[in-house]
């Protein structure tokens, strides 16, 4: 047991994630468990099934239940980790959504609740983490889940493309701000990673055959792919990383042709 304790990253640490509940949130939460943190799972509708895995692990885990596009849901989730686990060591801001639409006839509510979950729901977590490891002291680490997306486009994604862009220049300047306080900010940025946001988007078998093809390691990803970015951000191995973005994409992004 000693000996699987050393390769633990995270021991002991408290790790907010936010959608947790599927997809990559859900795998990043186990990560992270998996590495010995306790974990605060927040989600908006239920998170039964990462809770089991938690727990299976042996580690601590508490759901909280909010929209991350309001503010009070993020001061939430930092008291839960305060009552429960006695403070806040590291944020993974994930939750997100991507209602895949044109750009003429964009919906101006898909615009704007696009933006609220995924671009300021961001803002009011990271803050209102940050500020907790400020008055902690003892520094911390802030992950964004932002996206290849935020350096490239995508025709049905002109609401959302912004938003994965924001995140990261979110983390740039939080960087700045909060290196001050030992507090590192940086972003993930999964390439085309299969979880039920793009369900649909790939439910025609052409499109997941082009994927595959100019995807360089010759598959979509999986939401473990991106677990093992975030915890090596999270952990002392990255003591010296903030304000950079880390690809995990297969090398899609650099395969033009
Ligand atoms: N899949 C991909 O190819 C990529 C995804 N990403 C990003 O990764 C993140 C996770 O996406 P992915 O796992 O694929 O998506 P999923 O749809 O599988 O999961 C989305 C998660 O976000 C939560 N969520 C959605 N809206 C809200 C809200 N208003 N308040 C609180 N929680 C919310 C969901 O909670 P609940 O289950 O309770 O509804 C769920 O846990 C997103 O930010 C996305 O932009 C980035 C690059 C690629
Ligand atoms: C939801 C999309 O399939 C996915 O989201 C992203 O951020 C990636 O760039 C993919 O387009």
């Amino acid at each position: 047991m000693r000996e699987l304790e050393k390769h633990m990253l995270l021991k002991d640490k408290t790790v907010i994630v936010t959608g947790g509940s599927r997809g990559i949130g859900r795998a990043v939460a186990v990560a992270c468990a998996q590495h010995g943190a306790n974990v605060v799972v927040s989600h908006h509708s239920h998170a039964d099934e990462t809770i089991a895995d938690i727990q299976a692990l042996g580690r601590g885990v508490v759901a909280v239940k909010g929209d991350v596009a309001d503010p009070q849901t993020a001061q939430l989730l930092v008291q839960a980790a305060v009552e429960n686990f006695g403070g806040v060591d590291v944020l993974v801001s994930n939750a997100g959504i991507c209602p895949f639409h044109g750009f003429l006839d964009m919906p101006l509510e898909t615009f704007q609740r696009t933006m609220e979950v995924n671009l300021h729901g961001a803002f009011y977590v990271t803050q209102a983490v940050a500020n907790r490891m400020k008055d902690q002291g003892r520094g911390g680490a802030i992950i964004a889940i932002s996206s290849i997306s935020a350096l490239v486009g995508g025709e049905y994604q002109t609401h959302y493309t912004p938003t994965k862009a924001g995140v990261h220049s979110l983390m740039q300047s939080t960087a700045i701000a909060l290196g001050k306080y030992g507090i590192r900010c940086n972003s993930v940025m999964p390439g085309t990673i299969l979880t039920d946001i793009n369900k649909d988007d790939l439910s025609d078998p052409e499109k997941v055959a082009y994927f595959n093809k100019r995807i360089p390691l010759g598959r979509m990803g999986q939401p473990e792919d991106i677990g093992g970015a975030v915890v090596f951000l999270a952990s002392d191995m990255a003591a010296y990383v903030t304000g950079a973005s880390l690809l995990v994409d297969g090398g899609l992004f650099v395969n033009l042709q």
